[in-house]
């Protein structure tokens, strides 16, 4: 079996003719974070959708634990918490009706339920309905879910979307947290003060294609304190 917690190989997308996403190749290991930057329409969330095995890559392989969406598929689920872009609850739920929704599909109890909405700060707003929640408070009940069955992989889809300043330094935190547990995390962000705070290794990808990938300290090294934007923008150049 594999080591790694996370590995693509040549994994490619394809729709309607169109490439949107071009082979791919990325191993992560456990207690590691990537962060996925790049441009609207680059490619980020068809990557992550097709990790959590939303939509199929059109070529190539995806093994998390060393397991394979087609041929493990609940095994393979289980390895995993997501975090969608724009996702909707049902807003005729309480916070804590849908947390416990969740976690009974994860087989999870109530306590472990009880413990991801205090960590999201929620735990006074759990007998609101979803509905009036803000977009923020939205994110964090996502955040939530993603962690009720502590995976191995995390999948965060724009975490830090709708944030305000406190909750996305906390987020940060709580991402390195995470991390220190020995979880693995894969996210995108057009935030790239967060993915500079709190990833080891960044993709940047424009128009499904990855026109730079490193450490961030080598980031660091190569473009001092102006970090990953310069790395960034230096890519789309082609420096
Ligand atoms: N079901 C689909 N059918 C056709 N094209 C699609 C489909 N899903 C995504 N695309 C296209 O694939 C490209 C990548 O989209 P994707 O949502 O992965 O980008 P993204 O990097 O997550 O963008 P953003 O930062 O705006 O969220 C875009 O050009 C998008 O229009």
């Amino acid at each position: 079996m594999s080591s790694h917690c996370l590995e693509l190989c040549e994994v490619s997308k394809v729709i309607g003719g169109k490439t949107i996403v071009e082979p791919l190749s990325l191993t992560l290991e456990a207690g590691s974070v990537l962060a996925l930057c790049g441009g609207n329409g680059a490619g980020k969330s068809t990557i992550l959708k097709m990790i959590v095995g939303i939509g199929r890559p059109t070529a190539g392989t995806i093994r998390v634990k060393g397991l394979d969406w087609k041929r493990q598929r609940e095994a393979y689920a289980q390895q995993i918490g997501f975090m969608p872009d724009d996702f909707q609850f049902a807003g005729g739920l309480t916070a804590w009706d849908t947390i416990r929704f969740y976690a009974d599909l994860r087989g999870v109890g109530e306590q472990r339920a009880a413990e991801v909405l205090a960590i999201v700060g929620l735990a006074d707003d759990r007998h609101k309905l979803v509905a009036r929640f803000s977009k923020g408070m939205r994110q964090r009940l996502l955040f939530a879910q993603a962690q009720l069955a502590e995976p191995a992989l995390l999948v965060l889809d724009e975490p830090t979307n709708g944030l305000d300043p406190y909750w996305m330094e906390s987020l940060v935190e709580l991402l390195a947290q995470r991390k220190a547990a020995g979880q693995s995390v894969i996210f995108s962000t057009h935030q790239l003060d967060v993915a500079e705070a709190v990833a080891d290794q960044v993709i940047f990808l424009n128009r499904g294609k990855v026109i730079s990938r490193g450490s961030v300290r080598s980031f660091q090294e190569q473009h001092g304190t102006a970090g990953l934007a310069a790395a960034f923008t230096a890519s789309l150049k082609g420096k």
